[in-house]
């Protein structure tokens, strides 16, 4: 009998996926996407190339390849429905650009550049709108709805493209199949939580969808800073004030799902380590509560809402053993019923009734990775809905009965167009790092804001023994990390650059190299939100939920020693994750570490088991002497 050969890992999920893909009944080769909004693997097939000299309408319709209707009862493959579409840039602007990494010395921007106004990321009432539902009546058929709507979506589309060059805007989502989602949510929610991250609220907060839910749909809007674990409380609080200013209808809530320990923000990494089962202690769940009840003033019954606040907050409070125990009774007595659901093109008339059957619907709406899953994940109390770094995770909409009286909704994440820069655009994360075609100068934009070479600890690649060389370019930086951390190319064995750029822009999406924008005026009047009196509160209420953190991760600590992984293994998994979105990994962010200089303590993401969220700060990569 012959020998076997060894089989990769690598290996065995390719053969893995050729096996899918020829059960879909795709040629070998052929990549679909269906339910990946964002595999790398896609890379080639779905950048639109507009270099050349095809008319602009073309290339919107070429954009905008939308699925074709499926008959009713038929249920075969769709290979087009949950595609993620991408301008492909031509060679020449690609070599330009890297050119410019290769070359443009690296200046730490004023401070003032770190604040960024509403106004000039989407500039109200202009064209930078969002898709809506058209009319429809009950003469329609579903046929005569769906051509309606791909109709208009194709208007709306052409209104942008016919007012602005697509190297002015950022990317966003071109796949109606996903606005639909949205219209379904907004259609069957009661309030709408629309979840932003709180490094860069302005980006994930669309003027027109507000507009639109607080004056059309006459419904209520929270606007929920997600993530506050990663931004300093004064910041935090500039931002709340700057978006109740603006928007006078929004309640705002801070929330995060990683409370998180304080750690020594010279060290950006530590060992990451996978998690146990266990409970979540989310920050935030009763403010929200709070702005539910004020909105809803006693039409819904929420106190099992409320009940279930305390309960959560009681067990959080035990040992970890009695916790699980009271997790698992728990788990009994919660309704939580699962409805993952896929009719968001069925026709039915949006109902005018709030709370119906007494029951508060609550819609998660926003941008891809705000973190809506950990949210939904963070109020239940563990694990419902899956998470994941890599954008485009949640695929459709999918209902959850919090408790008998409150449902919520996740809606897949959705990028509003903008005029926001595309280098921001892909440090805040919307963008699927492994299809970034050109990633050194959204590293540039990155050093320009926070001391990248100092954080990891760089040393240039032209420095001389006992002379520092202090002039950078992005690409000196990533060519140090790329040498640091032993990353080189198959064939010539040089630094392999791209992928260290890669490596960077996951370490700032997933907040360990922290970049926080600023509200305008922040720089001015940062002294007066350092001593405003929420700050403080905020502040404390972190600090809790540290102490909390810190003693149930000291009880587990012994038993999760030997469950560290080598850093090398971990990036590469990293890498893997994002080049196949099918395989579901889901991870959770740990501690704090190292921000930058806008955010003292800042904290790094960890992928967790399958299984439940823990409420220990376990975290990150690398220890120090491994960076
Ligand atoms: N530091 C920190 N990270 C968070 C928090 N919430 C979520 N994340 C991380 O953010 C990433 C995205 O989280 P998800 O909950 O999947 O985000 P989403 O908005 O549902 O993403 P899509 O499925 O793309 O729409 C994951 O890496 C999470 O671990 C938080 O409160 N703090």
């Amino acid at each position: 009998m012959p020998r076997k050969r060894p089989f990769s890992a690598k290996q065995k999920k390719k053969q893995l996926q050729d096996k899918r893909e020829r059960k879909r009944g795709l040629p070998d080769g052929v990549r679909s996407s269906s339910n990946s909004r964002s595999g790398s693997h896609e890379r080639r097939e779905d950048h639109t190339d507009t270099s050349d000299s095809e008319s602009l309408s073309l290339q919107v319709r070429k954009l905008n390849q939308q699925p074709a209707v499926r008959r009713l009862g038929d249920r075969s493959y769709d290979p087009n429905r949950y595609r993620l579409h991408f301008e492909r840039e031509s060679r020449e602007e690609l070599e330009r650009r890297k050119k410019v990494a290769q070359e443009k010395i690296l200046e730490p921007v004023p401070e003032s550049e770190k604040e960024l106004d509403i106004q000039d990321v989407y500039r109200s009432g202009s064209v930078l709108d969002f898709p809506k539902r058209p009319p429809w009546s009950y003469q329609m058929s579903k046929e005569q709805l769906l051509v309606r709507e791909e109709k208009c979506f194709r208007d709306y589309l052409e209104g942008i493209y016919s007012t602005y060059q697509p190297s002015q805007l950022s990317y966003f989502e071109h796949n109606l199949e996903t606005w639909r989602q949205l219209w379904r949510v907004l259609e069957m929610s009661d309030i709408i939580l629309l979840i932003t991250d709180v490094r860069h609220p302005v980006i994930n907060f669309s003027p027109a969808l507000y507009d639109f839910v607080t004056k059309e749909m006459r419904k209520n809007l929270i606007l929920v800073l997600n993530k506050i674990d990663l931004a300093p409380p004064a910041l935090v609080v500039a931002w709340k004030h700057y978006f109740q200013t603006r928007f006078p209808q929004v309640h705002v809530v801070c929330f995060t799902s990683y409370p998180q320990q304080s750690q020594d923000p010279s060290t950006v990494f530590k060992k990451r380590r996978k998690r146990r089962k266990g409970r979540s202690t989310a920050m935030g769940p009763e403010q929200l509560l709070h702005a539910c009840e004020t909105i809803t003033a006693g039409k819904v019954d929420l106190s099992s809402w409320k009940e279930k606040i305390e309960r959560d907050a009681a067990s959080a409070h035990l040992p970890a053993e009695d916790s699980d125990e009271e997790e698992d009774d728990d788990e009994g007595a919660a309704v939580l019923v699962e409805h993952q659901t896929d009719v968001a093109m069925d026709v039915g008339v949006p109902s005018q009734e709030l709370y119906k059957d007494g029951v508060l619907t609550v819609g998660c709406v926003g941008f891809p990775n705000v973190g809506k899953s950990s949210l939904m994940n963070g109020l239940v109390g563990h694990k419902v809905v899956s998470v994941s770094r890599t954008p485009g995770h949640t695929k459709y909409f999918q209902t959850y009965f919090l408790t008998p009286t409150v449902r919520l909704c996740d809606c897949p994440g959705l990028i509003f167009p903008s005029l926001v820069h595309r280098e921001l655009q892909i440090l805040s994360g919307i963008y699927p790092i492994s299809q970034i075609q050109e990633p050194y100068n959204a590293v540039g934009y990155l050093a320009g804001r926070i001391p990248i070479q100092a954080l990891l600890k760089l040393r240039h690649p032209n420095a001389e023994e006992g002379k520092p060389e202090t002039r950078w370019c992005a690409w000196d930086i990533c060519e140090a990390w790329a040498e640091k951390r032993g990353y080189k190319t198959a064939k010539a064995a040089r630094n392999d650059v791209y992928r260290a750029a890669n490596s960077i822009l996951r370490l700032a999406v997933d907040g360990r190299l922290c970049l926080c924008l600023r509200p305008p005026g922040y720089s001015t009047q940062k002294a007066m939100w350092e001593h405003h009196p929420e700050t403080a509160e905020i502040a404390a209420l972190q600090e809790a939920h540290r102490k909390h953190s810190r003693r149930s991760s000291e009880e587990e600590e012994e038993e999760e020693e030997e469950e560290i992984s080598s850093s090398g293994e971990e990036e590469d998994e990293e890498k893997d994750r994002d080049a196949d979105e099918e395989e579901e990994e889901e991870e959770e962010p740990a501690a704090s570490s190292g921000g930058g200089s806008s955010a003292p303590a800042q904290a790094p993401p960890r992928r967790v088991l399958k299984g439940k969220l823990s409420s220990r700060n376990l975290f990150a990569l690398l220890g120090e002497d491994e960076c």
